[in-house]
C-alpha cells in the first residue's frame, strides 16, 4: 500500500496540477479583486467557540478508505439539514478524485446555509485559498503532513489575508507543536483552530483513542480550539470527544450517509449538554 506521504504527496502534485489548470482560465490577481467586493465571511472559529461541543457536518461523497458512499445530487439541501440540525460549521470537501467533491458544491452550500462553511481540499497554494473565499468560504482546512513549515506558515498569512480562518490538521503530539508554531509565526492575531485526525492515513484506520493520546503529549495554547476529527458514530462518540475537551467534532460518512441527517446532526449537537441547558 502506497503510504501516508505517498499518498499525501500524490494528492498534493495534483493539487499543484489543478491550481496551474484553473491559474491559466483566471489568475490570483482577478480573484482578488473580485473577492475584495464581498461582505466579511462568517467567523468559523467564532461559531466554534459557542458553548458546548460543537459539530462540523461534511458534504463528503467518498473517501480514499471508502470509495463511493453517497451520490449527493443536492449539497444545498444536505447542507441546510445539517443547520436545522444545529451543525455549527459545514465543511464541503471540493477535491474531485478521490473524494467527488467540488468548488461548486461549496458555492453552492455556502449561497444557502447561514453558517460559516469550510473548504476541505489539500491546500498547497494560496490561489486556493483566494478561490474559497470567492466560492463564500469562512474558512479553509491545512494539512500540517502535506506542507513544511515555511509554506504552512505562508499559508496562514495568505488565508488571513483572504479573509479566512484555518482548520490546521495534525495526526500526531510534534505536528500539534509545528501547528503552533507556524500560527505563532503567522501571527494573523486570529484563533488557532486545530484539528486532530483521529485517521491514520497509513491504515487509513480510524483509532478513536488517538486523539486523546495525541491531547496527553502535548499541551494546547490558551486560546487554541480543538476539532477532533473523524469516527464520530454516534452522541457516544461525541461524548468520549469531549472527555479530551474537544471544542468541536468533524463529522463526515456518519451524517452524509444518514437517512435522516437532520436528526442525525441534532442528536450529535445534543450530545453534551452545554451549562445553559443542565
Ligand atoms: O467521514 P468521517 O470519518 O466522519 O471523517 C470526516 C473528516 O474528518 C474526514 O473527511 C477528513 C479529515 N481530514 C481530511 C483531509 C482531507 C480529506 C478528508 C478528511
Amino acid at each position: 500500500m502506497a503510504d501516508r506521504r505517498d499518498f499525501l504527496a500524490m494528492v498534493c502534485r495534483e493539487a499543484v496540477d489543478r491550481v496551474a489548470a484553473d491559474r491559466a482560465i483566471e489568475s490570483t490577481a482577478a480573484l482578488q479583486d473580485r473577492v475584495a467586493g464581498l461582505p466579511a465571511p462568517r467567523g468559523f472559529a467564532e461559531s466554534l467557540a459557542r458553548p458546548g461541543v460543537r459539530v462540523i457536518a461534511e458534504v463528503k461523497r467518498a473517501s480514499p478508505s471508502r470509495g463511493h458512499m453517497t451520490d449527493i445530487p443536492d449539497p444545498a439541501g444536505l447542507a441546510s439539514a445539517y443547520v436545522r440540525g444545529g451543525a455549527a460549521a459545514v465543511s464541503v470537501l471540493t477535491e474531485p478524485a478521490h473524494f467527488g467533491g467540488s468548488l461548486e458544491d461549496l458555492r453552492a452550500v455556502a449561497a444557502t446555509v447561514d453558517a460559516p462553511v469550510l473548504r476541505k481540499d489539500f491546500v498547497v497554494d494560496a490561489h486556493q485559498l483566494w478561490q474559497a473565499r470567492d466560492a463564500g468560504a469562512a474558512a479553509a482546512l491545512l494539512i500540517v503532513a502535506a506542507l513544511d513549515d515555511e509554506p504552512l506558515t505562508d499559508l496562514m498569512v495568505a488565508a488571513h489575508d483572504a479573509g479566512l480562518d484555518t482548520l490546521v490538521e495534525t495526526h500526531s503530539a510534534a505536528e500539534v507543536r509545528r501547528a503552533v508554531a507556524c500560527h505563532d509565526a503567522a501571527a494573523t492575531g486570529r484563533t488557532l483552530v486545530l484539528g486532530v485526525n483521529a485517521r491514520d492515513l497509513v491504515t487509513l484506520q480510524v483509532d478513536r483513542d488517538h486523539i486523546a493520546r495525541v491531547r496527553a503529549e502535548v499541551d494546547l495554547p490558551t486560546g487554541a480550539l480543538l476539532v477532533a476529527e473523524s469516527g464520530v458514530r454516534g452522541p457516544e462518540d461525541v461524548r468520549a470527544y469531549a472527555d479530551v475537551d474537544a471544542d468541536a467534532v468533524l463529522v463526515g460518512e456518519h451524517v452524509a450517509t444518514h437517512d435522516d441527517p437532520e436528526q442525525a446532526v441534532r442528536e450529535l449537537a445534543t450530545a453534551v449538554p452545554t451549562s445553559s441547558q443542565t
